[in-house]
């Protein structure tokens, strides 16, 4: 046993674990706050820094509030939901606020934070384990280590998601595709819960007999199953599984990506249409980096004819088909923006560039954007240390920002979601 310790907790770190200083050197200390007197046991190292586990919190903040999940603070999911609203929503602003000052725009007009509730999650990527009595943990990592929380509830998932942890964890049991480890990535769409499990062991025939009755009973229009991270294969369909944007039906593939919830979906949408120029010609063109399934697409294509540009085949062939279906002025190109970034002469053509990258951000594609002197662009990001990066790179093109709106997409976690529209 390591030897406790009395810390002073100064401030929080990007990730959200109080910082405490112990001989010069940075100790992190997950759900503790600034102010608070803590006694702690060191853990390990993260970098140069040290990590300490919070025995006992001798002197807690006033900010302090009682967690609203049994499961906080083991599970990784969430980190700050000890903190009080008011204090919590103004550090998740700062972070965009402080991105954009160390990218050179001191002056950004950031907005208010725009806010997601709990229960709203509708996507969720559930780590599975078989135990060794066969029995299957499911839920999310816990902090900092590989094992994982068996979740009986969370506070952040749509109870409709919730409610199918149980039978999933019946229904795994008995399922021997799944050996050891695998993972459920459930995304809640217009249609209902649609399932990819990925699983360590080939799928028999009862094993499918058992997918197709799981879904047939809990109202899920498709499972879809590979092994390990092969290309999933639909293992039962019993009816469309769609969901709309802008009105126009899309039907992802299985496990696509999915914006965390429609109030944070909505937030982001809203927030790119308004960074839109007021008045667009008639024959203006826009085009949607990144472009995913066509959450941003289709609302943009209420103002202008849009080219989406996506990596993934199976995303542009849903989007494509959709919007042949519905008649949207929307085409889809397949394209991998970090090896083919479109050159400057392929963006003279858009009087606005929407994109919304992965983590990592778009540092091969910005620098192309800001040689091109692209007008407006409109950047979507869900990590703010690349938004600062790519940012950089339009401060010194001579961008400015003209509206910045931070949304809460993943609420209680150090995560924040942005939307930057920069001008020139
Ligand atoms: C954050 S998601 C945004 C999707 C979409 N804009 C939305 O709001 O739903 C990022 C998207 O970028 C795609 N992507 C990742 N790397 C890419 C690359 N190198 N080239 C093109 N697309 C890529 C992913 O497949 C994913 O659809």
């Amino acid at each position: 046993m390591a030897d406790s310790l009395d810390l002073r907790i100064e401030d929080l770190g990007a990730a959200g674990d109080g910082i405490a200083r112990l001989e010069g050197r940075t100790v992190f200390v997950p759900a503790t706050l600034p102010g608070e007197q803590v006694r702690a046991a060191l853990t390990g190292k993260r970098g140069d820094a040290l990590t300490a586990e919070a025995e006992a919190i001798l002197v807690p903040s006033p900010d302090r509030v009682a967690p609203a999940c049994p499961h906080f603070p083991d599970c990784g999911g969430c980190t700050l939901q000890h903190w009080a609203d008011a204090p919590y929503a103004a550090w998740k602003r700062a972070k965009l606020v402080d991105a954009l000052a160390r990218a050179g725009f001191g002056d950004a007009p950031v907005a208010p934070l725009a806010r997601t509730p709990p229960a709203a999650r509708r996507r969720a990527d559930l780590a599975l384990r078989r135990g060794p009595g066969g029995a299957v943990a499911l839920g999310f990592h816990a902090r900092g280590s590989g094992s994982i929380v068996d979740l009986a509830t969370c506070a952040v998932l749509d109870p409709r998601l919730v409610a199918l942890f149980e039978p999933l964890r019946a229904l795994l049991k008995r399922l021997p595709a799944l050996k050891r480890d695998g993972s459920a990535v459930v995304n809640l769409l217009d249609t209902g819960p649609d399932l990819l499990l990925r699983t360590d062991g080939a799928l028999d025939a009862p094993g499918r007999a058992a997918l197709a009755a799981f879904a047939a009973e809990h109202g899920i229009p498709r499972i879809a199953w590979a092994q390990g991270n092969g290309a999933p294969e639909t293992a039962a369909q019993l009816g469309a599984a769609a969901i709309a944007f802008a009105g126009v039906s899309v039907s992802p593939p299985p496990g696509a990506f999915l914006q965390a919830s429609r109030e944070g979906e909505a937030a982001i949408v809203g927030a790119v249409l308004a960074g839109l120029p007021d008045k667009l010609p008639p024959r203006a063109a826009l085009a949607d980096l990144f472009a995913g399934n066509g959450t941003l697409s289709f609302p943009l294509a209420t103002r202008a004819r849009v080219t989406a540009f996506e990596g993934m085949a199976e995303s542009v062939a849903a989007l494509s088909a959709a919007a042949g279906k519905a008649g949207a002025r929307v085409k889809a190109v397949r394209r991998d923006l970090d090896r083919q970034p479109l050159a400057a002469k392929e963006l003279h053509e858009f009087a606005t560039v929407v994109l919304d990258p992965p983590y990592a951000g778009a540092p091969v594609q910005v620098p192309l954007l800001a040689r091109a002197q692209v007008p407006r662009i409109i950047y979507v990001s869900c990590n703010p240390a690349a938004l600062q990066r790519d940012a950089q790179v339009l401060a010194r093109a001579g961008y400015r920002v003209a509206a910045a709106t931070p949304v809460d997409q993943f609420l209680w976690s150090p995560h924040l979601e942005s939307v930057v529209v920069f001008t020139r």
